[in-house]
């Protein structure tokens, strides 16, 4: 078992304590509990999580296992690793991994700056890795600072939409109950064959559910379940909860869970993941601009068209000029577009230096962040093919910052004196923005489009 390596600013940073859970990391608590609340946290479960990772992925239809099939050039597992650490209150976490694939998993624990990582060779069925994965917790491996909660979350490493509430209502409901599972109302009914493959009898849809992820046990109920399983059950079954209710009587408490705990099984399942990542991480905009904001320009008319095309998501502006305050802040809030109105400068300047605090920033660790650099042409500019040979300089920077996981690319709005067709210039450089911020698409870095 290797313990995953310590990270740098790694993922988003984690949310507040809830009541009743131990915090597991410095920042567990913003301040120290007292009172009621100290009491209820010293009293309160130590949690962490196993996450099966040990598959192939066959049903997806690819080489790759499907927990590693990149999603906008990142590795869906890291999603799903990402989303467990934002809750601070979860100690450890165990993935069962092959032994083929635990270089690789390493590698994207380091690249990924993941944190409270342990990995443990993964078994020939996921009833196996689970167990694996127990084990690895009851015996408190030392070398990863290991030790035996008193719940555990079992979480498919394929689920990358869960969220802090969901994890927080299984825990609660496990300590209560010994055992609970995330549940969602069934699309299809259930129906069961007969011997010929005809129709025997269909179950009643609305007094059924299907069971989903994550699931959470009083450790020593889920441990004992596992080590009285038959083989049988450990070769063939997928359901955590039946173990618990054979083997141990503990009937699991069902919670409610949201849509997004789907399972990516299919390839069309990775493509529908991509989209609500994209979808997500297009939900603000920040637009850098060099001139002062009371000064009548061009550039003022575009950010109030972008403002007015782009009114679905939160659009923010600023300068560089005091980039410790407007732009470290926007950064903090995760914001992965940028827009640079390059107007009084000459025609990269602002655009580099927006560059270089979103280099150092390492916010395009975990998402790939679109730069887009706004230049615009009229018939005051500089002769139009001084201009274009200064523009085709994007392509370098495009080059460089991609390593970054930045995209770049620029937009030419041409700006004629009559006004309505000013506009309609503008709202086009508008409608070309909201596109590629929307399709994310390293195909387009280093582009030069004109509106
Ligand atoms: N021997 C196995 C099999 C599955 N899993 C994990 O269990 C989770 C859910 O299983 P499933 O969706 O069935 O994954 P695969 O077995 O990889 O898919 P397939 O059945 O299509 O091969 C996945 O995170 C998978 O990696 C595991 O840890 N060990
Ligand atoms: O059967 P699979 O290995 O595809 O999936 C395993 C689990 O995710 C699945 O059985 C859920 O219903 C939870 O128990």
């Amino acid at each position: 078992m290797e313990p995953g390596q310590p990270g740098g600013s790694g993922p988003a940073e984690p949310g507040p304590l809830p009541r009743g859970v131990r915090g597991a990391g410095p920042k567990a608590s913003a301040s120290p509990p007292s009172g009621a609340e100290a009491q209820l946290q010293r009293c309160a479960p130590a949690v962490a999580a196993v996450l099966p990772a040990g598959g192939r992925g066959e049903r997806m239809g690819v080489p790759t296992p499907k927990q590693f099939c990149p999603i906008l050039e990142r590795p869906l597992i890291s999603y799903t690793l990402q989303a467990l650490e934002r809750v601070c209150w979860i100690k450890d976490i165990v993935v069962a991994v092959t032994g083929e694939n635990m270089d690789a998993m390493k590698d994207l624990i380091q690249r990924y700056q993941h944190k409270r990582i342990s990995l443990v060779e993964a078994g020939v069925t996921r009833h196996r890795s689970i167990f694996n994965g127990l084990k690895a917790l009851a015996e408190g491996q030392r070398d990863a600072q290991l030790s035996r909660p008193e719940v555990v979350i079992i979480h498919d490493a394929v689920r990358p939409f869960v969220e802090e509430d969901i994890l927080l209502k299984v825990v609660t409901a496990a300590k209560e109950h010994g055992a609970a599972g995330a549940v969602r109302p069934l699309v299809s009914t259930v129906i069961s064959p007969d011997a010929d493959g005809c129709l025997d009898h269909s179950l009643e849809r609305a007094r059924h559910r299907a069971s989903e992820m994550p699931q959470a046990f009083l450790f020593d109920v889920i441990y004992e379940a596992y080590q009285q399983c038959s083989d049988y059950d450990l070769e063939f079954g997928t359901e955590c909860l039946q173990l618990a209710l054979k083997y141990c009587h503990i009937k699991a408490k069902l919670v409610e869970g949201s849509p997004d705990l789907w399972k990516v099984t299919y390839k069309r399942d990775l493509y529908a993941a991509e989209s609500i990542i994209k979808e997500r991480i297009s939900e603000q905009i920040h637009i850098v601009m060099d001139t002062k904001e009371d000064e009548e320009h061009i550039g003022h008319h575009f950010e109030e068209m972008l403002k007015n095309e782009l009114n679905h998501v939160k659009v923010t502006s600023g300068s560089l000029c005091h980039p410790g305050r407007d732009l470290q802040q926007i950064i903090l809030e995760q914001c992965y577009n940028f827009i640079c109105v390059n107007v009084k400068t000459s025609e990269f300047e602002e655009t580099q230096k927006l560059l270089d605090v979103l280099t150092e920033s390492n916010i395009s660790i975990l998402y790939p962040v679109v730069v887009i650099s706004v230049h615009f042409l009229d018939h005051k500019s500089v002769p139009i093919g001084q201009k274009m040979e200064n523009l085709m300089q994007i392509r370098e920077f495009a080059k460089e910052v991609k390593k970054r996981n930045i995209l770049l690319c620029g937009l030419l709005i041409y700006c004629p004196q009559e006004k309505q067709k000013l506009q309609d210039s503008l709202r086009r450089g508008a409608i070309i923005i909201a596109t590629l911020i929307k399709e994310r698409n390293s195909g387009l870095i280093g582009q030069l489009l004109v509106a």
